[in-house]
C-alpha cells in the first residue's frame, strides 16, 4: 500500500523503514530535510509540503500522522484544505482520547476517516514490530489493516472500536507502565539500601529468567544496569508526558480507586525536586524504551 507518513522524529523514521521493509511504499514529509532525505536513501518518496506529500499519494489516500502530542492539531489544520472525501488520516501518537474524539468528528464533517492509533513499543517497536490500539470507523479500518499487520508484531494490533477507543486503551496501558517501572525502581532501590553487595545487571537476569516479574521493562533494566553498573551518571528525574496524569484524571471521573497508578504518578511529580535511586531506574527505562532524555549528574 502507500502511505504518506508525515513526522520523522525517533518514532516516525523508524516506522518509515518498517513499512519500506514490508515493501510499502512510503510518502515521507518532515520539516527535517535531513530526516526525509535520510528515508528517501532507503527507498521512499520525499516531499517539500503536506500539498506535495497529497498530490503523490493515490487512492484510497492514507495519511499516517507520527508527530509529538503538542502538534498534531496544526498538523492536522494544515492537511485539510489538501484531504478529500474518501482519505483516511491515521494519528499514532500519544494523544488523549478526547482529543481523537474531536478529530474524528471534525474530519468526518470532509467525509474523511480518522483512525486514533495508540502505538507501544517505543523506538525498538517502530522499527521492528509495535504493538497497536486502534480506534476509529471499522471500514476505514478494513482498508488500512495490511499496513499494520505488517508493521506489528506477531498479534500485536487490536482493533478495539469506536473512536477514541484505541488512544484511551493506549493511555490505561501507559498508567500501567507508571506502575510497573515504579515497582522495578522501588525494588532496586531496597537493594541499594541493604547491606548486600547486589550486581543490578546480574539481578535484572535472573529475574528475566524463569521468574515471575520477567518483562520486556526487566530486559531493558539489565540494558541500562549493563551500561551503568549503578547508574551514577543519572539523576533520578522522572519526567512525564501526561498518559500517566490522564489515566489518574480519568480514574478519578469513572470513581475507579487506582492508587498504585496514582502514586506512581505523584512520585514522578516528587522526583522534579527530590532525587532517589527508584528515579534513576525509572529514569534509565524510559531512556531505553524511549530515547527520552535522562538529566545527567
Ligand atoms: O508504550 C510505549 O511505547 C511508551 O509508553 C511510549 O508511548 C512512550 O515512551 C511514552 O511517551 C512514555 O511516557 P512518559 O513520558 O509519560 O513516561
Amino acid at each position: 500500500m502507500k502511505v504518506g507518513l508525515i513526522g520523522l522524529g525517533k518514532m516516525g523514521l523508524n516506522l518509515g523503514q518498517n513499512l519500506l521493509d514490508h515493501h510499502h511504499n512510503v510518502v515521507a514529509f518532515d520539516l527535517n530535510t535531513a530526516a526525509v532525505e535520510e528515508l528517501t536513501s532507503k527507498g521512499a518518496e520525499g516531499a517539500a509540503s503536506l500539498k506535495e506529500l497529497a498530490s503523490k499519494m493515490e487512492s484510497p489516500r492514507i495519511f499516517w500522522i507520527m508527530v509529538p502530542h503538542g502538534v498534531v492539531d496544526s498538523v492536522i489544520d494544515e492537511l485539510v484544505p489538501v484531504l478529500s472525501k474518501g482519505d483516511i488520516v491515521i494519528e499514532a501518537g500519544n494523544s488523549h482520547y478526547k482529543e481523537s474524539i474531536a478529530r474524528y468528528n471534525k474530519l468526518k464533517e470532509f467525509g474523511v476517516s480518522f483512525l486514533d492509533v495508540g502505538t507501544s513499543g517505543g523506538m525498538e517497536g517502530a522499527r521492528n514490530g509495535a504493538c497497536y490500539m486502534i480506534g476509529g470507523d471499522e471500514e476505514a479500518w478494513n482498508i488500512v489493516e495490511p499496513i499494520f499487520k505488517d508493521t506489528a508484531v506477531e498479534n500485536g494490533y487490536l482493533y478495539a472500536g469506536k473512536a477514541g477507543s484505541g488512544h484511551f486503551l493506549k493511555m490505561v496501558h501507559n498508567g500501567v507502565e507508571y506502575g510497573m517501572m515504579a515497582a522495578i525502581g522501588e525494588g532496586f532501590e531496597v537493594l541499594e539500601k541493604s547491606d548486600f553487595d547486589y550486581d543490578y545487571e546480574k539481578v535484572a537476569r535472573v529475574w528475566n529468567n524463569g521468574s515471575v516479574i520477567r518483562s520486556w521493562l526487566m530486559e531493558l533494566t539489565e540494558q541500562a544496569f549493563s551500561k551503568d553498573a549503578n547508574l551514577d551518571s543519572i539523576k533520578g528525574v522522572m519526567q512525564s508526558s501526561g498518559e500517566g496524569k490522564w489515566t489518574v484524571e480519568t480514574a478519578l471521573d469513572l470513581q475507579t480507586a487506582t492508587p498504585v497508578i496514582a502514586l506512581s504518578l505523584l512520585m514522578r511529580y516528587r522526583s522534579l525536586e527530590n532525587d532517589s535511586f527508584t528515579g534513576k531506574v525509572v529514569a534509565a527505562l524510559r531512556n531505553e524504551f524511549g530515547g527520552h532524555a535522562v538529566v545527567k549528574n
